[in-house]
């Protein structure tokens, strides 16, 4: 019942979220996506396992060393999140980690350095995608925080509906990239504090 209600709700906020974007933004995940499904490729970097008698998928990442979000691993997390989408059956996904200790370290920190300005803008837009495709998936979404998550493992987490994160203090999770002086735009982060919760691992 929850998961109906929460799915209702959320198809709500799709209807306002999923206009066509006018820069198009969708459009090369989507080609990535048709490319992808022609070849019938699959990605080292992210494990779907879809429960068909739940409709729950789980989305691992494995990345190692820290899962860092980098244009790569952005555009695989989007192609996996947009191909559960197009099967209706699944109405719920759980965003967690295969890697011990860390949920997400953030943005890749060497996407931001050394680049083209063209690189710069392909990675920026790929990070503006992500988020944008998590918070308005139709799915029932949660992050299974299951290892450190700072700066954009929190944003990827914020993007979801719920947050469960493992009751231990070596992790930490948190928009603490203004310490490389990236700022977060107004009131992103008192989600964390208000719909984060903890469990024992
Ligand atoms: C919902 C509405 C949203 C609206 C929009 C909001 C916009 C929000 C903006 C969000 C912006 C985010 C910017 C970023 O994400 S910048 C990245 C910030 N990340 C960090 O600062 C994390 C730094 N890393 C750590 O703290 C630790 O590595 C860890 C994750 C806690 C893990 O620690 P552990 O001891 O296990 O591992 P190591 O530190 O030894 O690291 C192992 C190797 O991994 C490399 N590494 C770590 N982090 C990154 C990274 N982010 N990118 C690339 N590489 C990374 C590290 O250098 C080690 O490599 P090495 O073995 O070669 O030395």
């Amino acid at each position: 019942m929850a998961l109906r209600a929460a799915l209702r709700q959320k198809c709500g906020l799709i209807g306002i979220l999923s206009q066509p974007s006018s820069s198009g933004s969708h459009s090369r995940v989507s080609a990535v996506l048709v490319s992808q499904m022609r070849n019938n490729a699959t990605s080292p970097k992210i494990k779907v396992d879809f429960n068909q008698s739940t409709g729950v998928a789980v989305l691992s990442m494995q990345s190692p060393p820290v899962n860092s979000l980098s244009l790569d691993f952005l555009t695989e997390l989007c192609i996996s999140v947009e191909k559960l989408e197009m099967d209706r059956a699944c109405r719920g996904l759980i965003i967690t980690s295969s890697l011990p200790k860390v949920f997400s370290a953030g943005l890749d920190i060497l996407e931001m350095y050394g680049k083209s300005p063209e690189r710069c803008g392909e990675f920026w837009r790929a990070v503006q995608e992500m988020w944008l495709k998590m918070y308005s998936s139709n799915m029932v979404t949660i992050a299974a925080i299951n290892g450190s998550s700072p700066a954009g493992g929190c944003l990827l987490s914020l993007t979801c509906d719920y947050r469960i994160m493992s009751d231990n203090p070596r992790y930490s999770i948190g928009l603490n990239e203004t310490l490389l002086g990236i700022v977060a735009p107004f009131g992103t982060d008192k989600n964390i504090i208000k719909n984060t919760h903890t469990c024992s691992n």
